[in-house]
């Protein structure tokens, strides 16, 4: 994957200055969207993140070998919530140590953080820590988190249960869900839950009820277990 430069950024990208998403009003027909959104995915190498994003953007599953992200890639998908049309940017990062500088770089304009581990990886499991205090000295102080264990159908290769992955998004206060990019299980909802955050934090009045991003994902795991999906 090529490596992509802030280049890429319009002033779209570029945060109001009460920390909000943008109101996007002014494009061309073909490109009409309400808000835009960055959301980027990072995490170990090896963990998922470019399946999942792929899975995400175009419901496909890139099997075969595994090749790693270079330093940084973007693509865009527009989603509508309640009549809102809202563009997810997603960034998606190298988890290798040596693009470490590069993606720090792209952490302050991220609005959401989807971090990943590989529930078949104890390591990438163990080093979401590590990624949690460099979200903190890098990111921006209300990025949304959300934390994902990735690849929840390689059950015979699970090493990280369900529970160990609730415990530690409890104890950080973050969302937390299992997915898969190759069967899809959970990534809309994890693209669809920061986005309703972020489009509620924009464009919803003071006197409206609050997004809750904990109790959205919790009804929706709830409807997808009753329909033997998680
Ligand atoms: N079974 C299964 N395999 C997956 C899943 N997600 C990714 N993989 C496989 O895991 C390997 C790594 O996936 P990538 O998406 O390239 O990993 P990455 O996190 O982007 O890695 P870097 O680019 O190095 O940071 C590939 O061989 C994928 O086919 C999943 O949900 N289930």
């Amino acid at each position: 994957m090529s490596l992509r430069k802030s280049s890429h950024q319009t002033s779209a990208d570029t945060l109001n200055g009460d920390g909000k998403p943008p109101i996007n009003r002014s494009r061309s027909s073909s490109e009409l969207y309400d808000l835009t959104c960055k959301v980027m995915l990072i995490g170990d190498s090896g963990v998922g993140k470019t399946c999942f994003l792929v899975q995400f953007k175009d419901n496909a599953f890139l099997a075969g070998s595994f090749i790693a992200t270079v330093g940084i890639d973007f693509r865009n998908k527009v989603v509508v919530l309640d009549g809102v049309k809202v563009k997810l940017q997603i960034w998606d990062t190298a988890g290798q140590e040596r693009f470490r500088s590069v993606t720090h770089a792209y952490y302050r304009d991220a609005q959401a953080l989807l971090l990943l581990y590989d529930i078949t990886s104890k390591t990438s499991f163990d080093n979401i820590r590590a990624w949690l205090t460099e979200i903190h000295e890098y990111a921006q102080q209300n990025v949304v988190i959300m934390l994902l264990g990735n690849k929840a159908d390689m059950t015979g290769e699970r090493v990280i249960k369900r529970e160990e992955g609730e415990k530690l998004a409890r104890e950080y206060g973050v969302p937390f869900i299992e997915t898969s990019a190759k069967t899809g299980i959970n990534v809309e909802l994890a693209f669809m839950a920061v986005a309703k955050e972020l489009k509620h934090r924009s464009v919803n009045q003071p006197n409206e009820p609050k997004f809750q991003i904990h109790e959205y994902i919790e009804s929706q795991k709830k409807k997808s277990s009753c329909c033997g999906f998680v």
